[in-house]
């Protein structure tokens, strides 16, 4: 039934649209913009160019700007999900969120404009006006029947798709559904009684796309507030809904559902009882899509029809049936082929596009961003979801493949293998990695110690960690004073697990377990005592070495080395690791690169960087991906032949010696590693493809050059460094971290207590 980890209280929703930045959305530069000559060639007097080359050449602006990749969600705010008319200040939450769900699903950069208008002529004006900035125009939460002369008069009046969401997103996800709901009860379109509730924008585009796809005009009853809408009726009426009144003698919805095959919902919270799904048909389906809360919901339909097919447009209920799984993916087909307009064949490649997904065999990948439920085609899986890889390289060839086939496209895409990599390496499968690795988290409810609980960042990095739903924060501080801090920020400190050494009833544990530790370290019983009394990051570590906690995140007030010297007074490394690494995750689009070791070994002998390059290459597929790893120099294979060169080669004779089962080669430079064409040059090297894994020869080179790409990248980030090889989950993050960079190490220390036990070097497997 509901998934329980997706719950959240109101003032968590709040405090996630307000945590950190205001909002859900912010802009980055696609462009250098760091030097005088980057600002000549972006604004006067290099801008110039370009202005001339559109002014006679009008389609050379999807060369030369934004235009072709951007997509305005624009609202008026008069029917927000199924909230009605709140207007369009209020509308902007939901318009942002449309707005990074195409970013995130589909690499479509979008913003939101909310207009300040319920007239119609004043509202298509000011759209139509937008013409030259944006590729197309998705409408959004607008009532009907408004929205109907509205987007038949934009359609009209503008050259690039516009498209109302809640009609056609709306009916083609609704479309896929129902295909294969129909196939799972072995029902014939001809034969399926269908009810609708909500006779609006989302209900009269679903009855037409279902009519266009052979449903029978009588076979569907449409119903809204005065009930069925049925030949001859005339009050309540308009032309849209006319279109769709049926021949038939019921009048009330409670009378249409008697015996009713199919019910699809599209009207407001609370509008169907149990009484009325006992009446239906055996092996009823049941869409009620009303957002947020559903016209029933599942736990009630259970209760009375154990044999029902249930959707909701929720995510934390199987089957969502929710236009998120189309209108990213419909305009990325329409945009790539620069389609005049998203036309009813268009419409119906996607909807069965996503009904034969839902029928493959489901990846791991889907199964791991899903807290591991596996999802395979059935009652309680008739529709992929959210998170499924597999959409952004399934929809939209077939998108624009529809719109080459019947005319509407400006552009041809002529080799569809390579339009489907491309919008792979689009997906950024990096984050996509991060982002499912971390959903994972979720009900686990792993216990992680933020050490530094008296600094704001890190204060705001649990909360966010906790509405985040990754595990349950510890916070380690002066309790009055971290209570203190969480009332200011309007949270309430019961809701927090705080603990100090002061009020500790494992005080004495904790000592006593250290000082069995030390004793033979030069550290007598009062100097152990001082430690776990006044040391955050002694005291914390205790915590988890002793079980009282998964993990810790640490480092925000001291210097790297002085936190880790004070971990490893109390914890371990993992044996096989004499001594843990740091591994930095360099994440561009399509691309992630991990650099070794950037914290711990300073200056590595062979065997070392051999140690090294094995941990760093276990760490990266415990990661999820198949390291290929490069060992780093100045030379190229003995070119120049440099002493200081000589432990990295060494280093590699003991990898081929080892006989390690992964890629590697070396001594190499950063740009043979990481460009093909350099590579090429030295064919009998062993990688088979540039390096995702640089093995550093020493410390400085590995600290600097992760500190250096993550100062200089504008469209990529540094993860990291991630401690790795202690026995128990320990990240330390660096004193200059922001409250999200926090988060995500706390989320990889959550990660980190549950990994299975690694392999000692000496123990992999020979090749
Ligand atoms: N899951 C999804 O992906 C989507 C879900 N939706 C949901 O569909 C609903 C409607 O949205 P939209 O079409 O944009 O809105 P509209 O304002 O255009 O239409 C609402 C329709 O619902 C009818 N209605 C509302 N309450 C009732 C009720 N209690 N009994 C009978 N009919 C009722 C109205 O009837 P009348 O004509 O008599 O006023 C009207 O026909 C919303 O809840 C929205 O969240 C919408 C889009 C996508
Ligand atoms: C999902 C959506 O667009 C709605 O409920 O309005
Ligand atoms: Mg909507």
């Amino acid at each position: 039934m509901a998934d329980d980890t997706n719950r959240f209280s109101d003032e968590e929703a709040l405090r996630f649209h307000s945590f950190d930045k205001p909002g859900k959305l912010a802009m980055v530069p696609s462009k250098p913009m760091a030097t005088q000559r980057d600002l000549s060639l972006a604004y006067s007097p290099g801008v110039a160019v370009p202005v001339q080359a559109i002014a006679d050449n009008p389609d050379s602006i999807f060369d030369y700007t934004a235009r072709g990749n951007m997509v305005a969600v624009i609202s008026n705010g008069t029917a927000i999900l199924g909230m009605g008319n709140l207007g369009a200040a209020a509308a902007k939450p939901v318009m942002e969120g449309k707005a990074v769900l195409f970013k995130r699903f589909a690499d479509i950069d979008s913003f939101d404009l909310e207009l300040n208008t319920e007239d119609v002529d004043a509202f298509c004006n000011a759209v139509r006006l937008l013409e030259p900035t944006f590729g197309g125009i998705n409408l959004e939460d607008i009532k009907s029947p408004e929205c109907f002369l509205i987007e038949q008069r934009l359609r009209e009046e503008m050259s690039i798709p516009v498209f109302h969401d809640d009609q056609h997103g709306t009916a083609i996800i609704t479309a896929a559904g129902f295909i294969n709901a129909l196939d799972l009860t072995g029902r014939k379109m001809a034969d399926t009684k269908v009810v609708m509730l909500g006779a609006g924008a989302a209900a009269i585009a679903c009855a037409e796309l279902l009519k266009a796809m052979g449903l029978p005009h009588n076979n569907l009853l449409m119903c809204d507030r005065r009930g069925v809408i049925y030949q001859g009726r005339e009050d309540g009426m308009n032309q849209w809904k006319s279109a769709h009144a049926a021949d038939t003698t019921d009048r009330s919805f409670e009378e249409a559902m008697k015996g009713a095959d199919v019910f699809i919902g599209l009207a407001s919270r609370n509008s169907v009882t149990q009484d009325m799904v006992r009446s239906m048909a055996a092996k009823p389906i049941i869409f009620a899509m009303a957002n947020p809360d559903p016209e029933i919901w599942p736990e009630e339909v259970a209760a009375v029809r154990g044999d029902a097919i249930m959707a909701t447009g929720r995510s934390d209920y199987p089957n969502q049936v929710n236009n998120v799984l189309g209108f990213p993916y419909i305009f990325r087909g329409a945009l790539d082929v620069r389609a005049k307009s998203i036309n009813e064949e268009m419409k119906l490649a996607a909807a069965h596009g996503l009904a034969e997904l839902a029928r493959e065999e489901v990846p791991d990948e889907v199964a791991t961003a899903y807290a591991g439920k596996k999802q395979s085609f059935g009652p309680d899986y008739i529709i992929p979801t959210p998170f499924d890889p597999r959409l952004m390289e399934t929809i939209p060839p077939k998108v624009a493949q529809a719109a080459m086939d019947s005319g509407v496209a400006r552009r041809r895409i002529e080799d569809m293998g390579s339009y489907r990599a491309q919008l792979r390496t689009r997906q950024d499968p990096s984050l996509a990695r991060l982002n499912s690795m971390f959903e994972s988290l979720k009900g686990l409810k792993r216990r992680v110690v933020f050490a530094e609980a008296e600094e704001e960042r890190v204060l705001r990095a649990a909360i966010g960690f906790k509405a985040a739903g990754y595990g349950e924060p510890v916070l380690v501080g002066y309790d009055d004073a971290v209570a203190d801090q969480l009332r200011a920020m309007g949270v309430n400190p019961d809701d927090f697990d705080i603990r100090s050494a002061k009020t500790s009833p494992r005080r004495e544990d904790y000592v006593n377990y250290l000082y069995e530790r030390l004793q033979r370290r030069g550290h007598m019983l009062r100097d152990v005592q001082r430690l776990v009394n006044r040391d955050r990051n002694i005291f914390s570590a205790c915590m988890v070495a002793l079980g009282d906690a998964d993990a810790m995140v640490t480092g925000i007030t001291r210097h790297y080395w002085q936190v880790l010297e004070s971990v490893r007074k109390v914890i371990d490394p993992m044996p096989g690791y004499p001594k843990p690494m740091g591994l930095s995750l360099y994440i561009s689009r399509g691309r992630t690169v991990y650099i070794a070791d950037t914290t711990v070994n300073e200056r590595p002998t062979a065997e070392e960087l051999a140690d090294i390059a094995v941990h760093a290459a276990e760490a990266v597929r415990h990661l999820g991906h198949e390291p290929r790893v490069a060992l780093l120099s100045f030379s190229n294979f003995g070119n120049p032949m440099r002493a200081k060169a000589n432990h990295v080669r060494e280093a590699v004779e003991i990898l081929a010696k080892r006989g390690v089962n992964f890629e590697f080669d070396g001594e190499m430079s950063a740009d043979t590693a990481l460009n093909p064409d350099l590579l090429a040059l030295y064919p009998f090297a062993r990688l088979s493809e540039p390096a995702n894994v640089l093995v550093m020869p020493a410390l400085h080179s590995a600290n600097i050059s992760y500190k250096m790409l993550s100062e200089l990248s504008s469209d990529s980030r540094v993860v990291g460094p991630l401690l790795w090889g202690m026995s128990k989950s320990v990240q330390v993050v660096r004193m200059s971290s922001r409250t999200s960079e926090l988060v995500n190490m706390a989320a990889f220390a959550a990660l980190g207590a549950g990994e299975p036990k690694r392999t000692a070097p000496d123990e992999t497997d020979p090749a």
